[in-house]
């Protein structure tokens, strides 16, 4: 595992009497992209412009591998940080040039060292043909990208993106994610994303950090949350699941669809959480459950199930799938999509 860059302790806020950063652990580390996932007003921003020093804190520490940068008084300045930041909205400067924006924050160095800097950080964003170029003759996609290529400039330790696709749409978000990763890559830095976006989160990041209420309620690889979510708040955030609540006796846990078993001792009652890849739909005149409904979702079909008792389920089958819309079908729950957790 690579050195940690950036280390958050006990990081706690409040605004109006209410915790919006409720004891937020945190580590970032060199060469990787972590993403907080959560909900509108979880308390994402605020970690992000804490960790940037824009954000006083009620208590916490903040430290880098060589100092301490927040710690109750000792503060360290947002200029003085090394970290860079890249927002949704761009905010390149409109009345400089497309290498004097990059040129801006690079501070050490010669005239000509820097100028070489920020030509290369143009190139590896894929717009040196353009560094004489205003903002205003650019796309949005562009924009973004001499916005990445400023925050990189100075070899940040840390970069921080805040929603920083969102303003996208389609090929080109997909295409600046992969410039960005190959950027941040190739400068080592440690990345923060922030996002509303799933698949955003679970394309770009190697760690994924699940917020919920100012509090990180899951850490650890995209398919690990995406298959162990820890509740059904959690698993919620990273896209549609079934969900069923009843005892769970003798270590299992029986759902319309099939019994689950649970991986670990879960007292009483129980939550059976169950991801619609988790349901192994098969044509069967003889099944007990029926079709209900079929939507095409790219490569894939979204088709809501109705079990024995008319509890409907969703299930994805792949689009050479023979099944139609109020077949009989029969449905093998897939353990590995499947999860129990405590019904608090
Ligand atoms: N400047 C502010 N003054 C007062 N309250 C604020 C301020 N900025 C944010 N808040 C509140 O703090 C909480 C956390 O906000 P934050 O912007 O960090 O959430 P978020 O997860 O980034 O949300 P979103 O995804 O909508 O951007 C919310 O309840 C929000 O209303």
């Amino acid at each position: 595992m690579t050195t940690p860059t950036l280390r958050a302790t006990g990081l706690t806020k409040l605004r109006g009497g209410k915790k919006v950063l409720d004891n937020v652990d945190l580590t970032l580390r060199q060469g990787s992209v972590t993403a907080i996932l959560g909900p509108s007003g979880a308390g994402k921003s605020t970690l992000l412009r804490a960790i940037a020093g824009l954000e006083d804190l009620n208590s916490g520490t903040i430290e880098s591998d060589t100092r301490v940068l927040t710690d109750g008084a000792a503060l360290v300045l947002p200029e003085n940080r090394n970290i860079g930041m890249v927002f949704q909205d761009f905010s390149l400067f409109p009345h400089l040039s497309v290498i004097d924006n990059v040129l801006f924050g690079l501070r050490s160095g010669s005239v000509a060292e820097r100028r070489d800097r920020a030509l290369a950080m143009l190139e590896q964003v894929h717009l040196s043909a353009r560094a004489e170029d205003y903002p205003h003759m650019l796309s949005g996609g562009e924009q973004q990208r001499i916005a990445l290529a400023r925050a990189l400039a100075p070899a940040p330790d840390t970069i921080l993106l805040d929603e920083a696709f969102s303003g996208l749409d389609g090929k080109l978000r997909a295409e600046l994610r992969d410039t960005a990763l190959a950027a941040i890559a190739a400068q080592g830095a440690a990345a923060l994303m922030v996002t509303h976006d799933a698949e955003e989160a679970m394309y770009m990041a190697d760690t994924l950090a699940l917020m919920i209420d100012g509090r990180i309620v899951q850490t650890g690889a995209p398919a690990e949350l995406y298959l162990n979510p820890v509740s059904a708040s959690a698993a919620r955030l990273l896209g549609e699941i079934n969900e069923w609540d009843g005892p769970v006796e003798n270590g299992k846990l029986q759902t319309p669809f099939g019994a689950i078993e649970a991986a670990s001792s879960v007292p009483g009652r129980g939550k059976a959480l169950v991801r619609p890849e988790g349901m192994g739909i098969s044509l069967n005149p003889n099944g007990n459950c029926k079709a209900q409904e079929i939507h095409p979702l790219g490569a894939n079909l979204a088709i809501r199930v109705e079990g024995p008792g008319q509890e409907v389920w969703l299930a994805k089958a792949t689009i050479e799938s023979p099944i139609k819309a109020g077949d009989r079908v029969e449905i093998k729950l897939n353990p590995h999509f499947c999860t129990i957790v405590c019904n608090a």
